[in-house]
């Protein structure tokens, strides 16, 4: 196989916030752990001269002409602290090539690829073209961190296809600085995606695993960390984080001696999650993660939020005795509960069944999955056709 006929199949999960999460905006202490179901990257390189961006799960498929996706101004216009910051005659050239794009959610996915590309692009012969496609086994836009696995699998993709990393980051003696600079690039397109992200969501999906993190300091891998049995409920109601977080931005600037210290107590809850795996025991862990999830909830509705169909989801699984915080963004999307190692398994089945008849969609998965990964595909193997139509536990069992 030639450089150009080059196919690469790029995959990184999404993740799950025990503890943490808006707190984390505003230099808290969150916790949080990579999950198994993934968002998957199919890179074509070929001789089209074409750039074609499949998105089906945003319903976004667009073609441009290479030799039209050029800047009238000095690339250099786009270093700035934040994407919004560029300059408006870019940002104007970015709303030229969008099409027909209006939905604000497929306008971000597009655009933090378009931002990234400008950003990474090196030059390449006229002949040059790439087919980006893109399939993720996660819900989309409900708090398991969908727009960090996106955009940590685009950032990796520009950066192998314009040769800024190796193929086989993932096996080098420099994996380390490699996967900091996937991070710092998602980062960006994080930023594009939903204005004012902590970093939390892209570390974990870049560097996998369970870590501690605080905005502005490099994470920290979770000492002691053992899997937990989640059970994670969607509740299918939309919601944007963006106007989440800027939501609680706006109420810690109204109240501050209201919601300082509630941030300070979920700073608390994430330190003493720390300290709860350090020690090891498990039975304690348990009961303390539970005591700390119910609190973290709590904190969270305070903030303003929670949603009824949460509240919903925590009034059903505490029938049981199961112990739920909303996770991410809130506002709808997820929720988790943790389910004990003496639950058995009708009581696991039960509760899921009565949160599937209000119509919710239940996953259990696994925590602390690897990072973001790449691999090149042979001639036989899989395309992008494969990637659109495999099932989830085919596309898991080639995530490695
Ligand atoms: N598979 C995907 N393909 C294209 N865009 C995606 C994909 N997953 C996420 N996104 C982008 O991320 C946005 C969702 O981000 P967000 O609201 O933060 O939700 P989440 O909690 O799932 O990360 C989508 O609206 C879209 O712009
Ligand atoms: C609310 C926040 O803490 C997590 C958002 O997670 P998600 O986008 O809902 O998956 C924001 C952030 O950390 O950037």
């Amino acid at each position: 196989m030639t450089q150009t006929d080059r196919r690469v199949l790029i995959s990184a999960p999404g993740k799950v916030i025990l503890f943490g999460e808006h707190a984390v905006v505003h230099k808290k202490l969150a916790v949080a752990a990579s999950l198994g179901l993934r968002t998957y990257l199919h890179l074509e390189e070929n001789e089209t001269g074409q750039c074609r961006l499949h998105l089906p799960d945003v319903d976004i498929d667009l073609t441009w002409p290479l030799s039209e996706l050029s800047l009238n101004v000095d690339r250099k216009a786009l270093d700035t602290d934040h994407p919004d910051n560029i300059p408006e005659e870019i940002k104007q050239q970015f709303e030229s090539w969008m099409g027909v794009t209006t939905k604000e959610n497929q306008r971000r996915a597009v655009l933090s690829f378009l931002y990234l590309f400008f950003v990474l692009k090196t030059d390449k012969p006229a002949s040059f073209g790439f087919t980006i496609s893109t399939r993720s086994t996660l819900p989309v836009g409900a708090g398991l961190g969908s727009s960090a696995s996106f955009a940590s699998c685009i950032s990796t993709a520009l950066l192998v296809l314009f040769n800024h990393i190796p193929i086989g980051f993932t096996q080098s003696e420099k994996k380390e600085s490699y996967l900091d600079t996937i991070n710092r690039f998602a980062y960006k397109a994080e930023q594009v995606i939903h204005g004012n992200p902590s970093g939390l969501d892209n570390s974990v999906c870049v560097f996998g695993g369970a870590l501690s993190f605080r905005r502005g300091e490099r994470f920290v891998p979770l000492e002691g960390f053992q899997s937990l049995q989640l059970l994670l409920t969607n509740t299918k109601v939309p919601r944007s984080t963006n106007a989440l977080v800027a939501g609680v931005g706006a109420k810690k600037e109204k109240y501050p001696n209201v919601i300082n210290p509630i941030l300070d107590s979920i700073d608390n809850i994430s330190l003493r999650c720390c300290e709860a795996f350090k020690s090891g025991s498990k039975e304690d862990l348990a009961q303390e993660l539970e005591d700390l999830v119910d609190m973290n909830h709590c904190l969270l509705h305070a903030l303003g939020v929670s949603h009824s169909s949460l509240e919903k989801v925590r009034v059903i699984t505490e029938e049981f005795g199961v112990k739920t915080k909303l996770t991410g963004a809130g506002g709808g999307g997820c929720a988790l509960s943790v389910i004990r190692d003496d639950v058995n398994v009708e009581t696991t089945n039960l509760v899921a069944k009565k949160l599937a008849e209000e119509g919710y969609d239940c996953y259990r998965t696994l925590l602390g999955g690897t990072g973001v990964n790449a691999v090149v595909l042979g001639d036989d193997s899989l395309d992008q056709t494969w990637l659109l139509n495999a099932d989830r536990e085919t596309l898991e069992s080639h995530a490695i």
